[in-house]
Order: C-alpha cells, then sequence, then structure tokens
C-alpha cells in the first residue's frame, strides 16, 4: 500500500540560493538533473544546485526521513533523474529507483537514506507503465552505457523534451508555451500529455514562451554510434586463464567485461574491435592492468566513416614501445577492409582520461573521410565528430534554419570542431569564422573548407573566450553567433562577448540541458529572447539530450 502524503512533515524555504540560474549561483557542469525532478513537488520539499551538482543542505529544512534503512515499501514514480533513474515518492520522500519509470507504483528496499532522499532497489512491479519495453541487449543491466532501453522509443523522446522543458523553468526561469508553470503539474518529469488534468489546464493558460518542439527521433534507434572507443584489461588475472579482454566497464565500476556485439554500435566497429582482440590476443600483446599499472594496450577506439566506409583504428598505448608492430600493423591490414589508419595515442598516467598527449600515425593516412549532407569531411583522431551522423545532419539543418542565413552574414561559429557547423552555414553565409581549442581540429576544419571548395570559412586555434574578443577589437563583427560548447556550456567570458557584440541572433547547440538553460539565462538578462528549442536524438537508449535553440535580440 502506498503511504499517505503527510503534508506537515516537510516546509520549504522560499527562497533558494542555488536554484537562481546565472554564473555564480548554479552549477557548472553538472546541476543534478534528479533535483529539477526533487523539486518538483509542490513546494513540500526543495533542492538547490550547487557548483559541484550536490544538494546543498542550507537549501532544506527541517525535512526527516519518513523511513528505514532496509525497510520495503511501495513508491510512486513521478519521474526520471537526468542519469535515468526513477523518482519515487513515498510518502512525499523522494527515492531514487533504478530501473522503475514514470508512472509507475513499485515494490523497493530502502537502500540508502540521506536527509532529504534515498535510495531504493527495486523488487516488484505493482502497476507497470505502458511504455516499459524488454531490453534487446542481454547485458543492459550490467553496462554502463545505455540507460533507457527500458522505456519505449517515444517514451524516451518525450522524456528527453520534458527533461529539457524542466531545465529551462526551473535553472532558466524560462517560461514555456503550452506548459505549466514548474511546481504546477510538471511534477518530476512526467511526459506531456502523460498526466494530471492541472497540466492541462496550465495548458491553455500559457500559450507564450519559448516553443519546446518534439524531439526529433530515429526511425530505427539502434546501430547508430560511428565511434566505439573499448577499455582493455585482463581477465582472471593472476591465475592461468588470464587474457587479454575488451568490451566496457560494468556500472559504476573500472570492473571490465568482455563483449563483442554493442546494439547501439555500428556493426563494423563491433566486426573491427573483435579483429583487433583477437590479434592483439594472438601476438600476446599484454593488456593493460589498472591495479599494477603494467602492461601495454588501455584502449581501443574504432571509427568509421558511415558514408566512405573507411575505418581508422586507434591503440591507446601505456609506453611508446609496440612489440611486433609490423606483425600487427599487416594483419590488420589483410583483416579489415577499407582500413585507412591506424593510430597509436600514448597514454602513460594515472588516469580516467582515455586520451594521452603523444599522437602518431603507425600507418596509413592520419585522417578518414566521411560526408554530411554532401559535405566532405576530414576527421582526424583527436578531433570531435559527432557519433550519430543521421541525426547530425537533422541538428545541423535545424542550426542553419535557426540561423536565418541569405547569403551575406557574417557568422561566428565558437567551438567549431572541424568546422562541421561552419561548413553548413558556409553554404548559406557570406562569411563564417569558426574558433576551435584542439589544433588538430582546426587543422581539419581548414582542409574540410578546402576540401569542398569552399574559400568564405576561416578558422583559428584558441580558446573561443579569449579569440572571439581579439576579433571583435581588430573589427570582426557578427550577424550571428553559433556556439556548440562541450558539456560545461559556454564559458562565460565568451557570454559577456555575445552580450558586447550583440549579434542579431545567436543558434546554441547543446548537449546538456542544466548548463544550457543557465547560459539562456544569462543571455537572456542580456537583452536576447529564447524563441524556440528542438531537442535532437542524438544518443537513443541513453540519457544524453542534445538540442538546438533559436536566440534572438530583443531589439530586433
Ligand atoms: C560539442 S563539440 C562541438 C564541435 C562541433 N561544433 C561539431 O558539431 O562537431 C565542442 C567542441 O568545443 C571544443 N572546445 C572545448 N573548449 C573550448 C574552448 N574553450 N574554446 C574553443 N573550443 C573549445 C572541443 O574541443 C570540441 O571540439
Amino acid at each position: 500500500m502506498v503511504r499517505e502524503k503527510s503534508s506537515g512533515r516537510y516546509r520549504s524555504r522560499d527562497s533558494i540560493g542555488g536554484d537562481r540560474a546565472g554564473r555564480s549561483g548554479s552549477s557548472r557542469d553538472s546541476i543534478d538533473g534528479s533535483m529539477a525532478a526533487l523539486s518538483g513537488q509542490g513546494g513540500k520539499l526543495e533542492a538547490s544546485h550547487s557548483e559541484s551538482g550536490k544538494r546543498s543542505r542550507t537549501a532544506i529544512t527541517a525535512v526527516t526521513a519518513p523511513l528505514q534503512k532496509n525497510e520495503e515499501v511501495t513508491a510512486e514514480i513521478v519521474g526520471l533523474t537526468h542519469d535515468g533513474e526513477g523518482v519515487g515518492r513515498v510518502d512525499g520522500f523522494t527515492l531514487f529507483i533504478r530501473g522503475a519509470l514514470p508512472g509507475e507504483k513499485v515494490r523497493v528496499k530502502v537502500t540508502k537514506l540521506k536527509k532529504t532522499y534515498g535510495y531504493a532497489h527495486l523488487l516488484e512491479h505493482v502497476e507497470t507503465s505502458s511504455d516499459r519495453t524488454s531490453p534487446i541487449c542481454a547485458i543492459y543491466k550490467e553496462c554502463g552505457g545505455c540507460q533507457l532501453q527500458h522505456y519505449s522509443y517515444e517514451g524516451q523522446l518525450a522524456w528527453k523534451r520534458r527533461h529539457v522543458v524542466e531545465n529551462l523553468q526551473r535553472i532558466g526561469k524560462l517560461k514555456v508555451a503550452g506548459e505549466p508553470a514548474a511546481g504546477h503539474g510538471a511534477e518530476g518529469g512526467q511526459p506531456a500529455g502523460r498526466g494530471s488534468e492541472v497540466g492541462q489546464a496550465a495548458e491553455r493558460d500559457s500559450a507564450d514562451g519559448v516553443i519546446v518542439h518534439p524531439t526529433i527521433g530515429m526511425a530505427d534507434p539502434w546501430r547508430y554510434r560511428n565511434k566505439a572507443a573499448v577499455p582493455v584489461g585482463i581477465s582472471g588475472s593472476g591465475t592461468e586463464d588470464a587474457g587479454l579482454i575488451a568490451g566496457f566497464y560494468a556500472r559504476g565500476t573500472h570492473r571490465i567485461i568482455d563483449m563483442d556485439d554493442c546494439h547501439i554500435q555500428h556493426s563494423r566497429n563491433d566486426e573491427v574491435i573483435s579483429i583487433v582482440k583477437e590479434i592483439a590476443r594472438e601476438l600476446r600483446i599484454a593488456p593493460y592492468d589498472e591495479r599494477t599499472r603494467t602492461g601495454l594496450l588501455r584502449h581501443v577506439m574504432v571509427r568509421i566513416g558511415v558514408v566512405s566506409d573507411e575505418v581508422m583504428i586507434v591503440l591507446v598505448t601505456n609506453g611508446k614501445r609496440i612489440p611486433r608492430k609490423p606483425e600487427w600493423i599487416e594483419k590488420l591490414r589483410a583483416a579489415i577492409p577499407n582500413l585507412k589508419s591506424i593510430v597509436q595515442n600514448v597514454n602513460e598516467r594515472d588516469t580516467n582520461a582515455i586520451f594521452g598527449d603523444e599522437t602518431s600515425v603507425l600507418w596509413g593516412s592520419e585522417v578518414i573521410y566521411d560526408e554530411l549532407d554532401g559535405i566532405r569531411f576530414a576527421i582526424s583522431a583527436r578531433s570531435f565528430y559527432q557519433v550519430n551522423p543521421a541525426q547530425t545532419i537533422a541538428l545541423y539543418r535545424k542550426a542553419v534554419e535557426y540561423a536565418e542565413l541569405t547569403g551575406k552574414e557574417r557568422v561566428i561559429d565558437a567551438y567549431c570542431g572541424i568546422g562541421t557547423i561552419s561548413l553548413f552555414l558556409a553554404r548559406h553565409a557570406g562569411h563564417v569564422y569558426g574558433v576551435e581549442i584542439v589544433p588538430e581540429a582546426i587543422e581539419d576544419a581548414k582542409r574540410n573548407a578546402a576540401l569542398n571548395g569552399m574559400d568564405n570559412a576561416t578558422f583559428e586555434t584558441g580558446p573561443a573566450e579569449v579569440v572571439i574578443p581579439r576579433w571583435r577589437q581588430e573589427g570582426v563583427e557578427a550577424d550571428v553567433i553559433v556556439v556548440d560548447p562541450p558539456r560545461k556550456g559556454c564559458d562565460s567570458a565568451l557570454l559577456d562577448t555575445i552580450l558586447a557584440m550583440r549579434p542579431e541572433r545567436v543558434v546554441y547547440v547543446s548537449c546538456n540541458p542544466s548548463t544550457l538553460a543557465r547560459d539562456l539565462r544569462i543571455l537572456e538578462d542580456g537583452g536576447y529572447r529564447t524563441v524556440e528549442v528542438t531537442p535532437v536524438d542524438m544518443f537513443p537508449q541513453t540519457v544524453h539530450v542534445e538540442c538546438v535553440v533559436r536566440i534572438c535580440r530583443v531589439d530586433t
């Protein structure tokens, strides 16, 4: 039986410091999406965002856990956290429950209690969501790679939109068209249209505000990744059956589980990884052992050009010297059709980062080529290139649409990588200026402009927050600025520069709705209006949410 909510038990403070969006009050990289869900419970319990993404103690008052550790209770699931855990309510208290879906009622065992929330293990379903599906992957529960295979694809797309809406409302303090205000009827991430009458009533009252479109999904949301990076390790360490394995880290650990078939990987990547493993075993290449920091092969990265079918292999090694190198190269070349490039990256550090600083070509070309929407791209080992090419085209086309180009505009593409968005824009703009911090990526970008005969794009290496202010001093003006930053969002100096340069439009491509919302608040306060947002599902079966935003100067 679900416990009755006891409304007198919790008290919330009106002003939650960290809940302010803005440069100082909100988190940089990881504003915890679970808290966005948490704070949606009708004002009973409010958690705040802090720099570290941890729950702020000062923001919560007089809350006592009504549960005991190991207690078995029934929870109603009202949403999903940013990392895919169900947000459960028991007596108004919040429990995070892996594997539970919005709309479900589940029997759980409490595993961990904090003052204002806890964690529980799902025992059984009392009521099951119609969006629940059977994961197609046999190792789904063990692997940390996908988090939403148990959610119907339609449900995933609706949740991703909902996640964007909640971040815009709570962190960006933005009004969203057709959505009830934060904390009223949008409780805890329930997908729109699947919930409350309160929500429907509020919808009628809020026709203005930012338009958040439905998430653009894939017709077939599997086998989409063009890049795989697998950790290599040792099985049965210290025993007779010790051998090289490669696959994935078991969820939340650094224990490597051997795997050859991943349902979100392009099948070519799986094939190539299996061949690399087989040859490494045959040649007795020592796998890296994280505990002793011995052994050679740490990671294998494979990237394919989905249009070109070209393959690049990157061997990440603990040390420069590779035994039996010529033999290794020959065997790889013989076994892998269309292999164009074998690269070595040396990483001798005791770090979780995959790559070290030293990269060299062992055989073949330093790039592979691929094509997006008729534009050819050279891609080197260390350059960023979106992993889902079909959806990338949808994302970039939307970015071009939001830039509203007539052929005359000067456009800045900050965080431009290998110039992908830049060249999509250059087809419709007067001139595009791209800036990117990774030198190899800028080399690729220059090569790519030439490759496609585009002479209206120029590129520079450096931090966007340093280079663009300098461009401004040198007299470069922009009608449109496009930003596509990493998860931590835009540097505040860059946002200041955008506000000073006053482009007519800003197009924001984001892979993190929380930092997006924070940055949008800054742009709004500086005289810009967030007009519309389109989430694009670049990462089906996972909790990652990408979107593109049209932002206009208020006085235009
Ligand atoms: C999300 S990727 C986008 C790349 C490109 N727009 C694309 O779609 O392929 C972000 C890029 O920003 C680059 N980057 C990170 N910090 C940067 C900074 N401070 N200034 C310029 N580029 C940066 C990364 O190297 C990466 O290429």
